[in-house]
């Protein structure tokens, strides 16, 4: 049995990466803790590792973190890693203004999971990433920018009209996940 402490305090995020594992014969437990670090400016990668090696320092033990960004094309990327303070001030409806004007709403949802094997250990990252348009906010409203974000495998809808297990089976978390999940696995055997 491979299990690993996720360290986060979004219970979505959570629920997501629980429902993903459990959809699969992964056979991993996940049990979480949430752990007070900063967040570093810089790239999506820097943003990862910076968070996951303050973790593993804090908690003195292996863990997992993860970092989702939003990254406009239009924009050059941004908000990118800074989604989060972006949509605080702005809304969804903010997000949307900031492209008007602009010739795309395209935008790329980018998820990096970073595990460290403990403290003072250089964590390793696992990217996944769901390419879609930035569209008037659709749907529930519980989980971040869910509803203004249309994958372009979507079938026309927003994250936030699909039933969890659509979203889960082309999110960029799904995409990610299972990248660290075929690592895990791996380092289980060769144990
Ligand atoms: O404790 P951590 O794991 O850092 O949780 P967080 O909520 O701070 O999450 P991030 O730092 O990764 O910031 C990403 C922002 O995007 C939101 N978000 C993350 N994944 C999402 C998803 O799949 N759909 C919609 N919004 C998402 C999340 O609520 C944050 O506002
Ligand atoms: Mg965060």
């Amino acid at each position: 049995m491979t299990s690993f402490v996720f360290v986060t305090g979004n219970a979505n995020k959570l629920k997501e990466v629980k429902a993903i594992l459990a959809a699969g014969t992964s056979g991993i437990e996940v049990t979480s803790q949430s752990v007070d670090v900063p967040e570093v400016q810089g790239s999506t990668q820097e943003v990862a590792i910076a968070k996951c090696s303050a973790a593993a320092e804090k908690l003195g033990a292996a863990c997992v973190t993860e970092d989702t960004a939003l990254c406009f094309e239009a924009l050059g990327g941004l908000p990118g890693p800074y989604i989060k303070d972006f949509l605080g001030k702005l809304g969804h409806d903010g997000l949307n203004t900031l492209l008007s004007g602009f010739p795309t709403t395209r935008a790329t949802a980018l998820c990096t999971f970073a595990y460290s094997p403990g403290p003072s250990q250089t964590p390793i990252l696992f990217e996944g990433q769901t390419e879609g348009n930035i569209v008037p906010p659709r749907g529930p409203t519980n989980f971040g920018w869910d509803p203004i974000f249309e994958p372009l495998e979507g079938e026309g809808l927003t994250y936030a009209e699909m039933d969890g297990a659509k979203k889960n089976a082309i999110s960029h978390r799904y995409r990610a996940l299972e990248k660290l999940r075929v690592y895990l696995a791996d380092q289980a055997k060769s144990a």
